[in-house]
């Protein structure tokens, strides 16, 4: 843990060291005046060289370690058709250490589409339309391969593409086949918003290794600034409270509780943990703190509602030897396809695909591609609460995905146009076989990278690959939700049914504690994150969005926290 000197008061308390806690941080202490205390829950990663695995091109092993992330976080993802959460919940990662999710995600750095934000804008948001947002994404960029108008070049954090010295044959064979169909190569994923493939910008310097905002915010000059206390290993339980003001947090180090101090206090929590610490703090829907035995301080009924994440569903291609990335697991989604769904009402741009090279880290990761596909623009929404037989322990996650039509319809078509790229005869060379399915509960079991792993996968592959039927008989327990790709898109109520049921995310949660504008009565922020009603209580995450962007989170994030930053810097 690293600390600057102790200080007893501070102007801001920071809840949550993650993809915006490290922005906020290191923005508002550019002024030498404004004290603040960072608080993190997880550890200090403070140098790359320290932690290889975070730091690794290959993004799937970093969050695969429990030690990056919370313990007993569950969500469900598809719509029960009722207002119960399913029964069955399964384990959804979001991180716990410094850097928070941009330390342990897929790396993806994308924006979204213009329209997003003016969206946002139309809704009344002052200052978050396309053109007000464009300076604060330019302005946290060092973008390693473009300089123009739509590019920052000095920001931060270091966007790049990776070349075709990861491209696989498979890779090289699926972009023939989708500029066979006229699908035009895209120059910059962020640049104009149009129709096309790509190369996956990501978040990675010069020497290929992912960059945090920790490591890219919180550089070691800034970690020296005698305004900035760092404390991780520290929980947040609540906020405090005097007169209908926020004086401070609870917060645990070590099971030592202690009150923390501050003129106002920001959550930068991620928008799991931001309504949940919101709610145990009396903030929320009064009827369901009632329900948990917590004293209302301000009802706001938006609390935990508006829940987004963006619906996916993949196909496994099994790569034939000579198509598989050779050496060390390097980044494994080089490539990104835009389109349109064309349903009425949705926005240009509004799918997103990847054309994957690996599954996992291992030897049979290796044998298997993915073509996976999801709804960028999505409609459906979940709710986040608390569970009223155990308020302090892990919020109840619903993301009742699909409960939206043209969610479940525009991704029934994507894995039809899956299926139909992925059987294009000139695929042959590289592709001996395509499932529908996904990461089973044996196969997560061999997530994390240990010896054992390793070994017992790589004698799976070697058998894979000598004995001829041995996948068709081992696929079945291998992936979940096996079944005939081919056969699923030639019935449409077939495919739709088994798309409801195995429907997934992509660690996109967004909008649970969403801003509106003045009269909004299902906002808790307004446009500059302050929590309505009550005085010197902000958030800036994810949970703020009002709506899903056509975008991987963690770039939007980092610019709403650029922003609001700015606003609190005025303050
Ligand atoms: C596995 C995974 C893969 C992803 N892949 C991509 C991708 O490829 N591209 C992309 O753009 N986005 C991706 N995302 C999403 C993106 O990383 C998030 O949208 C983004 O990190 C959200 O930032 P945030 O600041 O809202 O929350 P976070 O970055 O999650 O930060 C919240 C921080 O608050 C801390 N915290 C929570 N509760 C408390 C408490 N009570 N006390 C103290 N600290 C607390 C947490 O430990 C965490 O460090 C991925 C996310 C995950 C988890």
């Amino acid at each position: 843990m690293s600390t600057a000197t102790p200080q007893a008061e501070a102007d801001f308390i920071i809840v949550g060291g993650g993809s915006s806690g490290c922005v906020l941080a290191a923005r508002l202490t550019e002024n030498p005046v404004i004290r603040v205390i960072l608080l993190e829950a997880g550890i200090d990663a403070a140098r790359p060289e320290d932690f290889p695995d975070l730091a690794s091109a290959y993004p799937g092993i970093a969050y695969s370690n429990p030690r990056y992330t919370w313990a007993g976080m569950k969500a469900s993802y598809a719509y029960s058709g009722s207002n119960r959460p399913e029964t069955k919940a399964n384990r959804y990662e979001q991180a716990r250490v410094l850097g928070g999710g941009s330390a342990i995600n897929g790396i993806g750095a994308n924006r979204g589409s213009p329209s997003d934000y003016d969206e946002w804008g139309e809704m009344g948001l002052d200052g978050w339309s396309w053109d007000e947002c464009l300076p604060y994404f330019k302005k946290l960029e060092r973008d390693l391969d473009f300089t123009n108008d739509l590019h920052g070049n000095s920001g931060p954090f270091p966007i790049r593409r990776r070349g075709d010295e990861i491209w696989t044959p498979f890779t090289h064979a699926m972009l023939e086949v989708c500029a066979a169909r006229g699908i035009p190569f895209l120059p910059d994923q962020n640049g104009v918003w149009e129709d096309g493939t790509f190369e996956m910008a990501v978040n990675m310097d010069e020497k290929k290794r992912r960059v945090s905002t920790a490591w890219a915010y919180l550089t070691p000059d800034v970690r020296r600034r005698p305004n900035l206390e760092i404390r991780t290993e520290t929980t947040v339980s609540r906020i405090l409270f005097a007169n209908g003001r926020a004086t401070g947090v609870l917060a645990t180090r070590g099971g030592h509780a202690q009150e923390l101090r501050a003129q106002k206090v920001v959550l930068a929590s991620g928008a799991l943990a931001t309504p949940a610490i919101l709610m145990r703090s009396g903030i929320g829907p009064s009827h369901h703190l009632a329900e948990c035995g917590i004293e209302t301080v301000q009802h706001l009924p938006g609390v935990g509602q508006n829940l987004m994440e963006h619906p996916s569903a993949g196909l496994v291609p099994f790569l034939k030897m000579a198509a598989r990335q050779k050496g060390v697991p390097d980044y494994h989604i080089p490539i990104g396809y835009r389109f349109s769904s064309g349903l009425e009402g949705c926005p240009a741009g509004d799918m997103h695909m990847n054309f994957v090279t690996r599954a996992a880290w291992h030897p049979v990761g290796r044998q298997l591609g993915s073509i996976f596909f999801w709804v960028n623009k999505s409609y459906s929404r979940g709710q986040l609460t608390l569970d009223p037989a155990s308020p302090e322990g892990p919020p109840r996650i619903d993301f009742r995905m699909l409960s939206d039509r043209r969610d479940l319809v525009r991704l029934a078509d994507a894995f039809e146009r899956a299926v139909g790229l992925g059987s294009d005869p000139s695929l042959n060379k590289v592709v001996s076989g395509l499932y529908a399915g996904g990461m089973s509960e044996i196969g997560k079991l061999f997530s994390k990278k240990t010896l054992l792993g390793a070994l017992v996968t790589s004698m799976g592959a070697l058998g894979i690959d000598a004995v001829g039927n041995l996948r068709e008989k081992l696929f079945p327990y291998m992936l979940s939700n096996f079944a005939d790709a081919r056969r699923l898109a030639a019935n449409r109520t077939e495919l739709e049914a088994y798309i409801a049921s195995v429907v997934g995310g992509v660690w996109h949660p967004s909008g649970t504690c969403r801003m509106g504008p003045d009269g909004d009565r299902m906002a808790v922020t307004d446009s500059a994150g302050k929590v309505r009603g009550l005085d010197s209580l902000y958030i800036t995450d994810a949970s703020i969005m009002p709506t899903i962007p056509c975008a991987n989170t963690n770039l939007p994030t980092i610019m709403m926290a650029e922003k609001i930053a700015d606003g609190l810097k005025a303050l």
